[in-house]
């Protein structure tokens, strides 16, 4: 059997593996593998301004720019009863985007084959194991079976996990957050370019306005809250936001119509136990799944990727101080956001005995 060779094996084309091998390609032979074909549409599209500065560190600003996603101006959320705007405007680095999510994750995976990894689409993981001071994965593609040895490998496979999982790692949920979403076109197009969110008894609404007079509708809830025929009613998800009075009123101001099936994800926030052991890293949502509330998905992507790059070219020199470094940084990065969320959480006070608020309560204010 060919096994193919590589120093880093990166696994999940997204947005923190696409990163990492962007990275590291033209230092190192990277190959870089993704289960799927091409992305998927899918929910995730606000990246916050601070982003602008990571692109341009790694050469990909100007480029970026050029695939005309909406501007994101800040976000305007009925929360607690009142309205709670965030601008941009005040921000250092500008406004951020309203990303058209296929075409960014698209764009991110080829930048990485264009500064040489190899990339290995259509190939799935199917097994990893320690083989002569690195690791040895079968993959498992449309042509058949395959081997790949490399001496490092990076975990970005998303909320799975499945490589660091393997390594020993565990993975811990804090909540059972799903998110129903579904896309539809405008009448009006969307002149302010904010994130629209608001809060009720069993949950949060989350709506903003995409490229191209489109726009996504979320509801976050927890899986055990949401009643089990809610699904399989096509319309459900619309007529529910428009029982909601903020919610209500900006579907009708943009004239919103729904036009693909509501689809439900997880959107829980979890963490590995480690995020780097010897010869591999985690990174992305592999290593930290941040609740959406946070819009900081991407972001971390983005960031993480950039780190592991690094830790994992330290480590290829030789530095065995990588791995640790890693972990302590991405452990911090864990607790700044889980402080970050209980505060926003903390805000809402109006229904202190549903389940979806009194879960999220501080222990100590319980
Ligand atoms: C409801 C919801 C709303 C969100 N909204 C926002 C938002 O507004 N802003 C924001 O910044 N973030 C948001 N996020 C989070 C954001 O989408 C993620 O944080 C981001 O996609 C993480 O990127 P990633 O590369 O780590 O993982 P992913 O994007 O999940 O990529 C993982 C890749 O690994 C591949 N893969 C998985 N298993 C294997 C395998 N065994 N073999 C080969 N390939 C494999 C997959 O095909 C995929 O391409 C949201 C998330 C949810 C659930």
């Amino acid at each position: 059997m060919t096994v193919l060779q590589a120093d880093v094996l990166v696994v999940g084309a997204g947005p923190a593996g696409a990163t990492a091998a962007l990275n590291l390609a033209g230092r190192h032979r990277v190959l870089l593998v993704d289960r799927l074909a091409a992305p998927l549409a899918r929910i995730g599209e606000s990246l916050p301004p601070a982003a602008a500065r990571l692109l341009q560190d790694m050469g990909l600003l100007d480029a970026f720019l050029r695939q005309g996603h909406a501007p994101y101006h800040g976000n305007r959320a009925w929360w607690n009863g009142a309205w709670a705007e965030h601008h941009f405007l005040s921000d250092p680095d500008g406004h951020g985007w309203h990303l058209a999510r296929g075409t960014f994750d698209l764009w991110l995976r080829d930048e990485a084959r264009q500064r040489g990894a190899a990339l290995l689409a259509s190939a799935r993981v199917a097994d990893i194991a320690p083989d002569d001071g690195g690791w040895r994965v079968r993959l498992e593609t449309r042509h058949g079976t395959c081997d790949a040895a490399a001496r490092i490998v990076i975990d970005a496979t998303g909320r799975s996990a499945r490589l660091a999982r393997k390594a020993g790692a565990q993975r811990r949920h804090s909540d059972r957050l799903i998110s129903i979403w579904q896309y539809g076109h405008e009448r009006t197009p969307s002149a302010r370019g904010f994130a629209h969110i608001e809060a009720c008894e069993y949950g949060w609404w989350y709506s903003a306005p995409l490229p191209g007079q489109r726009r996504v509708l979320a509801l976050h809830t927890d899986a055990d809250l949401l009643g089990n025929t809610s699904l399989r009613d096509a319309g459900w998800l619309e007529a529910a936001a428009r029982r909601l009075p903020a919610t209500r009123e900006l579907l009708e101001q943009q004239g919103y119509g729904a036009d693909t099936p509501a689809l439900a994800t997880p959107a829980h926030t979890a963490a590995l136990d480690a995020a780097a052991g010897p010869g591999w890293f985690a990174a992305g949502d592999a290593a930290l799944s941040f609740d959406p509330l946070s819009s900081q998905g991407i972001f971390n992507a983005l960031y993480t990727g950039l780190a592991a790059a690094e830790a994992a070219d330290r480590t290829l020199q030789g530095d065995t101080t990588a791995c640790q470094q890693y972990n302590a940084e991405l452990a911090a990065i864990g607790a700044a956001y889980g402080r970050h969320l209980a505060y926003c959480y903390g805000q809402e006070t109006r229904w202190p005995s549903a389940p979806f608020w009194s879960r999220r309560r501080p222990l100590a204010a319980r």
